[in-house]
């Protein structure tokens, strides 16, 4: 992979980038668990500001800094918006980091490299997850607006975000909402010639015709992901949750109808579409899943997820729709309720505890059965469908999600260690087993499988272009698992999984990253 030569990053930045240690911040805990490495809440030593530390993950890297990271903070610094994460400095630690036992890596550059950012309380997913708690309509709108403006910001930037989804979404406790995790943006232009690689956006938020193998996109892309936002925030859970590529298209076509040259003028000509082009005509579906929507979120989600990206909705127009000019109208930032943090990471660990504290009461009532009736109660998993309400327009809704059990009396309540890597979603996200890795198998399955019910007309996804870097900070990432859809066309949307909340799944983030195109 290139890389630019330690200690050269900062060239042309005022000293204070990169020239202090990370000894001026004092760890108070981890709040995240990313492919880059681990995030920090942090205190600076000498002004007492809480921030947030994301350390730049050095040990795959052969040749230098990662170009990943280099790409991140020069877009970071670029972009200045009260709704794009503030990078405030890079710092670092000098010598080798040594483990418990005293050893150092033995890795080829001995120190290690923090993003320090603002801090902010919650991610969008982590907020979420929180059992009990409710969006209102004002408050999903604020959030929307939010995502909009700062999204619109990049866009006129040229920036494309490239990972829109929950866990990127970060909010404080003044209910301000910013864009954070760009380390799979990147600068475009309209006039672009060149290829990108299609292999960007966590799964379930990522675009059909990214699925179907374009290479020449823009903006549109990250709308389709706001879209899946915008519609998990109404609707109470993912909306979109195929465990593999194909899968993943055939849900969408399920939603969204089959794409054609009527509704999408040139989608024959995509790389992939022969492949994957449904078997059978499928009608558009969105009105009649989401119809309990108001008619202003029905219509601008819609927009949003048009199949065509060229007639998608842009940020820009978005924030003109109706939906935000009436009642009831966004509230303000500020008038928010303030929650105690929460992180996806924080909320799956929390989870996996659950997990945990449920299969050791299981071994202990098979081992000492007449003992068990001591043990305090085990919340089983079915019991947290008494949270789970869908959303009806107009009412609060849940956007906890689909079959969470309450946390175990005793669980972590904060920030805790040890994430698994997946997508968001409660511990019965997961099939059987745990979170798959998907490797080249696991995120290209054999379609034979016929998961989805629906069929496509080729065979397998297509494998890269080239072998994924091993290095490469997104490659090899484990794929989200999934229980079986979540919709089917014969089903009511969501109402296929036991308890009527719809089935489990899990994610992964991305697939194996294309080093040639980006
Ligand atoms: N500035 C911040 N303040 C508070 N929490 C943060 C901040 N930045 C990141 N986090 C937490 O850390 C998590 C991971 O951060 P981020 O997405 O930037 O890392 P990543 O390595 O790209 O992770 P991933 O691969 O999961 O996207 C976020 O979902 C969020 O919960």
């Amino acid at each position: 992979m290139a890389g630019a030569a330690y200690g050269q990053l900062n060239l042309e930045e005022s000293p204070s980038w990169g020239s202090r240690s990370v000894d001026c911040f004092e760890k108070l805990e981890q709040i995240g668990e990313g492919t880059y490495g681990q995030v920090y809440m942090a205190r600076e030593i000498k002004t007492g500001e809480i921030v947030a530390l994301k350390k730049i993950r050095m040990d795959n890297e052969k040749e230098g800094f990662p170009i990943t990271a280099i790409r991140e903070i020069k877009i970071l610094k670029k972009l200045q918006h009260e709704n794009v994460i503030k990078l405030k400095e890079i710092v670092t630690s000098p010598g080798p980091e040594v483990d418990e036992h005293g050893k150092s890596g033995g890795h080829k550059y001995k120190g290690s490299i923090y993003m320090v950012f603002e801090y902010m309380d919650h991610d969008l997913t982590g907020l979420a997850d929180r059992p009990g708690l409710r969006f209102t309509i004002p408050q999903i709108k604020c959030y929307m607006k939010q995502l909009l403006t700062g999204l619109h910001y990049c866009h006129v930037n040229q920036v494309l975000h490239r990972d829109i989804k929950g866990s990127n979404l970060l909010i404080d406790n003044e209910g301000n909402l910013k864009l954070a995790d760009f380390g799979l943006a990147r600068s475009y232009s309209s006039d672009h010639k060149g290829n990108l690689t299609n292999r960007v956006i966590t799964l379930w938020y990522r675009p059909p015709e990214l699925l179907l193998g374009a290479t020449k996109y823009g903006p549109s892309v990250d709308m389709w992901s706001v879209g899946c936002i915008f519609a998990e925030l109404l609707h109470g859970k993912p909306i979109l949750t195929g465990k593999n590529e194909p899968e993943q298209l055939n849900k969408i076509f399920e939603l969204c109808g089959s794409p054609d040259e009527v509704n999408w003028p040139g989608v024959s000509r995509t790389p992939w579409y022969n492949k994957f082009k449904p078997s059978r005509q499928m009608k558009r579906r969105v009105r009649e899943v989401f119809r309990h929507f108001d008619r202003n979120a029905l219509e601008l989600l819609e927009k949003m997820l048009t199949l065509d990206p060229s007639q998608r909705i842009s940020a820009k127009d978005a924030l003109d729709a109706e939906y935000f000019w009436t009642d009831p109208l966004p509230c303000d930032p500020k008038s928010l309720p303030k929650y105690e943090s929460s992180h996806e990471f924080q909320t799956k660990k929390k989870r996996q505890q659950q997990r945990q504290n449920e299969e050791q009461a299981k071994r202990q009532k098979l081992q000492h059965p007449q003992q068990h009736a001591r043990l305090p109660p085990v919340q089983q998993p079915g019991q947290a469908q008494a949270h789970s309400q869908v959303w009806a327009g107009g009412h609060n809704h849940p956007m906890g999600n689909s079959g969470q059990a309450p946390l175990a009396a005793g669980g972590p309540t904060h920030h805790q260690f040890g994430k698994p890597r997946g997508p968001p979603g409660g511990p019965n996200r997961y099939p059987p087993g745990g979170n798959p890795n998907p490797g080249v198998g696991g995120y290209y399955p054999d379609r034979s499988t016929g998961q989805g019910g629906v069929g496509f007309s080729g065979g397998q996804y297509p494998p890269q272009a080239r072998a994924p870097s091993a290095s490469g900070p997104r490659g090899s990432s484990a794929g989200y698992g999934v229980g079986p859809p979540n919709y089917s066309q014969n089903v009511p949307y969501g109402g296929s999984g036991a308890g009527g909340r719809g089935p489990n799944v899990a994610g992964n983030r991305n697939p194996p990253y294309n080093w040639q195109q980006q």
